[in-house]
């Protein structure tokens, strides 16, 4: 059984017994965004991250999602991609493709994936320009305090050193304020070049859903979640930068990474 959820100063935190349960609860969630978001707008626009994250939206794939989700109202996009080939074992987009996309009727028109053949810069400026348009548009929706999109929800993992997306602690791409989009090229973790989301457009979304499995991550969930004192002890830890302005915030976690939560203790005290 899953402990309710507890809502904290850092968003609501679902913590499961089990994957099999997390990811139950995971795309129940997608599936109201989805709905929710096709009623008000007529379309719902998703950014998607790479990593653990995709294996468990699996079950999207499956009844009765396969048939009660609007699929053919998805917008598709990627909150991080590797700057590599779309057929690389390393692209996000491939691990998307391959677990979710070609197993549910998305059109295929409505999948906004990096340009490949460009240099990182050139592939984060172009991503940049296509929400440009999309924004226009109003397939994406707008922020009515800046001018960033807001999608309807962005989906982040997180790794052990605390990064979402392709925001790295310590790296100088956490101060990126104008760009929606931007680029690293001396990513910690392989491969190198990357592009991203800036914490602006994370943090202008409508709702915004971290998913953390393993007690590897335990002591960065802590770090990103729990009152640590003050939060200029932590400036460069990319999850707890994760501050929707507007928007809200769940985490979804296993019992492991959430084993040195301090919040959870306070919640059941
Ligand atoms: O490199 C990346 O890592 C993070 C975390 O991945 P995980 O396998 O530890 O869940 C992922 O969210 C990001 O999209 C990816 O590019």
């Amino acid at each position: 059984m899953a402990l309710p959820g507890v809502h904290t100063d850092r968003g609501e935190l679902r913590v499961h017994e089990s994957l099999e349960e997390l990811s139950t609860d995971l795309v129940d969630y997608i599936a109201e965004l989805s709905e929710a978001s096709v009623k008000d707008r007529g379309v719902f626009a998703i950014a998607l991250s790479g990593g653990s994250l995709i294996g468990l939206m699996g079950k999207l794939c499956e009844a009765p999602y396969i048939k009660t989700v609007d699929w053919a109202k998805w917008y598709i996009f990627w909150a991080d991609e590797r700057v590599v080939a779309k057929n690389h074992a390393d692209s996000n987009y491939k691990l998307a493709k391959d677990g979710l996309l070609s197993k549910v009727p998305i059109v295929p028109s409505h999948v906004h994936s990096i340009n490949d053949s460009l240099s990182a810069e050139e592939a984060a400026d172009e991503y940049g320009f296509v929400i440009r348009q999309l924004v226009k548009t109003r397939m994406v929706s707008v922020s009515d305090i800046s001018d960033c999109p807001k999608f309807d929800l962005i989906l982040l993992g997180m790794g052990t050193d605390g990064h979402v997306a392709s925001l790295f602690p310590d790296h100088s791409v956490l101060e990126e304020k104008e760009e929606w989009v931007t680029f690293i090229t001396d990513s910690p973790k392989t491969p190198p070049e990357r592009i991203t989301f800036t914490l602006p457009v994370i943090n202008s979304a409508s709702n915004v859903a971290v998913v953390v499995t393993g007690e590897s991550k335990a002591e960065a969930v802590h770090l990103a979640i729990d009152d640590v004192g003050a939060d200029d002890c932590l400036p460069s830890l990319p999850s707890r930068l994760v501050q929707p302005t507007k928007g809200k915030l769940v985490w979804f976690l296993d019992k492991p990474a959430a084993s040195k939560l301090k919040s959870l203790e306070l919640s059941s005290e």
